[in-house]
């Protein structure tokens, strides 16, 4: 496949290069070979996608939503008929391995598309009636420019989720991927435009946080859509907060699952496989403190270590692969230094640890137990296949251990005990839970977090809020009184 893009930067329609900007080389996290050569953007190229997108909204703002909702809908179905393409292209981007690109990542996208292109004609205001026959009606409007800045870990996921609810509203987005994966933005912006959006509705730049920096200070910008670490999402809702813009912020986590001795033992460890070794452990919404109630917990170990025996580790564009490379040297060497923290604060360290000696960013899957609260690896996000296994006796321990964080993305229980599942669904301090699974996050449900977690929700007619804003508009059918 061709990785190398046309060029460095999508705006107004066309591909864009300026060669002045800083260099970007683009590894591939199975070989570390270079797969493509970009340019962060420039001053120009920077005011260049903004007047562009300024430019645009104006008209995509007054189009109906049904107009735009079949764009949203015609990319969607290109994404699909794409699939295999896209999958092949994100598996480069990320190293994460073909068999959970081609079903998790331009499929999420193409469902975010498809469903917020079919709310695009559903959004409505409401009518007020008040005394003496006088009214209100509210108009949804869109908020104008939308800044959306993007993680390495799904690149095409975030993209979607960002671009799908902000284009549906009637605004203009101008994306900057991470500089770690900038390729699969590019194709999305390929696929909105020749599915029919205006030159100039999404545009994607390329380059470092200090390009993002630069996109949100501008005054053209009404809203910043960011997913990334908490860090960096501090900055960024500070320098949104300057200028009084709206913010959506999707941050890390340090997510519970909380499985409890009644629980189905197979589901619970396919539930903390799927929440800290999927993607190579590189998801937010992870579930790495994995509380086992404690007559449970050495059977839960075994099983659990039975069950990566299935792990195969390999070539990521192999559909027999299941665990890939991480996606960089560096998030890679990250990940190593917490695993030797583990060791060193005494953790029982029960699979995995190693760095395989071959080509490529691995790192085997690793199982810590007899993990206390107060270990490094129990309180900071690693965002690597590094699961902590804690014990716990009570449910009231097991909720206050949960919630005794500063994160608060995802939460999950196992238990058959119907009304503990909702008390504790109910108990937990975070914005994304579930009862018996861990880290599905369809396009319907609303998806986000509480705390140092972040700020709004994507996904869901919930998105709607956070891209557009409500006008009253208040209509007198009487004489206006005045005091004199
Ligand atoms: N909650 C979610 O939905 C979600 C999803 C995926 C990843 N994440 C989080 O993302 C993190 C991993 O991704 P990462 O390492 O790419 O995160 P990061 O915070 O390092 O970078 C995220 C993005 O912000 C940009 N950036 C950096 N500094 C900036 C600044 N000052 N102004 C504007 N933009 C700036 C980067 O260039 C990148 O595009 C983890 O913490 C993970 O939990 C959260
Ligand atoms: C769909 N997942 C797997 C929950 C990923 C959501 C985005 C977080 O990293």
């Amino acid at each position: 496949m061709q990785t190398q893009p046309k060029a460095s930067h999508f705006i107004d329609g066309e591909y864009v290069e300026d060669t002045a900007g800083t260099p970007i080389d683009v590894i591939y996290p199975y070989t570390g070979k270079i797969i493509a050569s970009l340019h962060a953007a420039t001053p120009p190229i920077i005011t260049q996608a903004l007047a562009s997108a300024e430019r645009a909204q104006r008209d995509w703002g007054a189009m109906t939503g049904t107009q735009r909702g079949r764009v949203l809908r015609r990319a969607a179905d290109i994404m699909r008929a794409r699939n295999h393409d896209l999958s092949v292209l994100e598996t480069f981007d990320t190293g994460k391995p073909y068999q959970e690109t081609s079903v998790a990542d331009a499929t999420s996208g193409a469902d975010a598309l498809e469903y917020f292109g079919g709310l695009a004609g559903a959004m409505t205001g409401e009518h007020i009636p008040l005394a003496g026959g006088d009214f209100v009606y509210t108009r949804r409007e869109p908020l104008g420019v939308c800044v959306g800045i993007g993680a390495w870990n799904y690149p095409t996921q975030i993209a979607c989720w960002k671009a799908a609810p902000a284009l549906a509203c009637g605004n203009a987005m101008v994306f900057k991927p991470s500089e770690t994966t900038p390729l699969c933005a590019l194709q999305v912006a390929e696929i909105l435009h020749e599915a029919g959006a205006p030159p100039g509705i999404f545009n994607v730049v390329q380059g470092m946080g200090d390009v993002g920096a630069s996109l949100i200070s501008d005054a053209r910008v009404a809203k910043v859509s960011l997913t990334g670490s908490v860090p960096t999402g501090r900055k960024v809702y500070a320098a949104a907060a300057e200028n009084i813009r709206h913010v959506t912020m999707e941050l890390g986590g340090k997510s519970p699952i909380v499985i409890f001795d009644d629980a189905d033992i197979d589901n619970a460890v396919s539930g903390a496989i799927l929440g800290n070794f999927y993607s190579t452990g590189q998801v937010c919404s992870n579930g790495t403190r994995v509380f086992v109630q404690k007559g449970i917990k050495e059977a839960f170990i075994a099983r659990l270590g039975a069950r990566l025996q299935g792990v195969v580790m390999g070539d990521p564009q192999d559909p027999t692969t299941n665990f890939g490379p991480m996606v960089s040297d560096t998030q890679r060497k990250i990940v190593q230094a917490y695993i030797q923290k583990g060791v060193a604060e005494g953790a029982r360290l029960t699979a995995g640890g190693n760095t395989p000696d071959r080509d490529g960013f691995f790192i085997e899957p690793t199982v810590f137990a007899d993990v206390t609260d107060d270990m490094t690896i129990a309180r900071e996000e690693i965002f690597g296949p590094v699961m902590c296994v804690l014990d716990f006796e009570t449910e009231a321990e097991a909720l206050a251990r949960a919630n005794a964080t500063e994160f608060g993305l995802a939460a999950s229980v196992f238990t058959n005990d119907l009304t503990r599942a909702h008390r504790m669904a109910a108990g937990f301090a975070a914005g994304t839970c579930y009862i018996n699974t861990h880290n599905l996050a369809p396009v319907e449900a609303p998806f986000g977090g509480s705390k140092l977690s972040g700020v709004g929700r994507e996904n869901s007619k919930l998105a709607l809020n956070h891209y557009s804003e409500m006008k009253g508009v208040y209509v007198a059918m009487n004489d206006v009184e005045a005091p004199f």
